[in-house]
């Protein structure tokens, strides 16, 4: 018999990880989900063929499986209103940015399995990453379920430190962002020197996903990867002279320092508050 999943709070990354499980198989009527907005709640029905519910508690009281998936700063008052319906056998898998395991099992009360997650949105489509760490109430088969619930979705890494996940965060969580700046910069670009929209994101989407493609499919040195395109005094040279020169490196250590950072700042706020 499948797990019953509940979903607290069905926003982007609740949704990225629903349709993910969906699509590789999770039955809907395993799945059930709640979240203030009543006005959502036809729209996530149809789109995921799950059961909606306004009050938290109906989704966390019938689950084995609670994904919290609120905002960081809704979080403990959110957890603190269902408690009460909270079992000593249910397993609590927590997205949410910067909120430490501590937090969330004095917020939980029961000494119950809580995981950290912080997955990202490539989960829609079944490229996500996330990254994972249990607290010591979490049994083995727990971890297992865990490791393979996010893996139909993507792929997974545990971390054994939790100030880890503020670096899994700055590489991950909020990684796709970056690369969607990017795209929107090139395409932007491309269209400055006279090709449609269409034409530019197809390109520049199709070159960043061929080169993450051949990252992953490759046991190859990235950076080997890019001397093989970059030909002596060639097209590519001129361009990542031109990165280069303006501060790729500084740029992008900065935005990912500054990410990790923002993430710890997170924990801190929320830290048995
Ligand atoms: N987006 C991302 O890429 C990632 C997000 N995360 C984490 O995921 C969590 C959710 O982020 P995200 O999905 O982006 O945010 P969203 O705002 O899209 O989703 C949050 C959802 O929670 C609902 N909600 C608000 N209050 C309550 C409540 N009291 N009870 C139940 N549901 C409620 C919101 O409803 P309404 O809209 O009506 O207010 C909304 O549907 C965060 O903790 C974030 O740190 C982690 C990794 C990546
Ligand atoms: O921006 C945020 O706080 C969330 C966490 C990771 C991605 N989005």
């Amino acid at each position: 018999m499948s797990l019953k999943i509940a979903f607290v709070g069905v926003g982007n990354m609740a949704s990225a990880i629903i349709g993910g499980l969906r699509a590789s198989g999770y039955n809907g009527e395993s799945i059930v989900g709640s979240s203030i907005n009543i006005d959502d709640h036809e729209a996530i029905e149809q789109r995921f063929g799950i059961t909606m519910y306004v009050d938290n508690k109906d989704a966390v009281a019938q689950a084995d499986v609670v994904f919290l998936c609120v905002k960081p700063n809704m979080l403990q008052s959110v957890v603190e209103d269902f408690a009460s319906v909270v079992r000593d056998d249910q397993l609590f898998v927590s997205v949410a940015a910067g909120i430490e395991l501590g937090a969330l099992a004095e917020w939980l009360v029961k000494p119950v399995a809580v995981v950290r997650s912080m997955p990202n949105t490539p989960a829609l489509v079944g490229s996500g990453m996330s990254g994972l760490i249990a607290n010591d109430k979490t049994t083995e088969s727990q971890k297992e379920w865990v490791a393979q619930a996010f893996d139909s979705f993507g792929s997974h890494v545990w971390v054994n430190e939790e100030d880890q996940m503020h670096t899994v965060t700055a590489l991950s969580g909020s990684a796709p962002a970056y690369f969607f700046r990017v795209l929107e910069v090139m395409i932007e670009a491309g269209k400055a020197q006279g090709l449609d929209d269409a034409t530019c994101r197809k390109l520049a989407t199709y070159a960043m996903k061929g080169a993450a493609e051949m990252v992953t499919q490759l046991d190859d040195d990235i950076a080997q990867l890019r001397r093989n395109i970059t030909s002596p005094n060639g097209t590519t040279q001129a361009a990542l002279e031109t990165l280069e020169a303006q501060g790729i490196e500084p740029l992008f250590t900065a935005a990912i320092e500054a990410c990790a950072k923002r993430s710890k700042e997170l924990g801190e706020e929320f830290a048995n508050k």
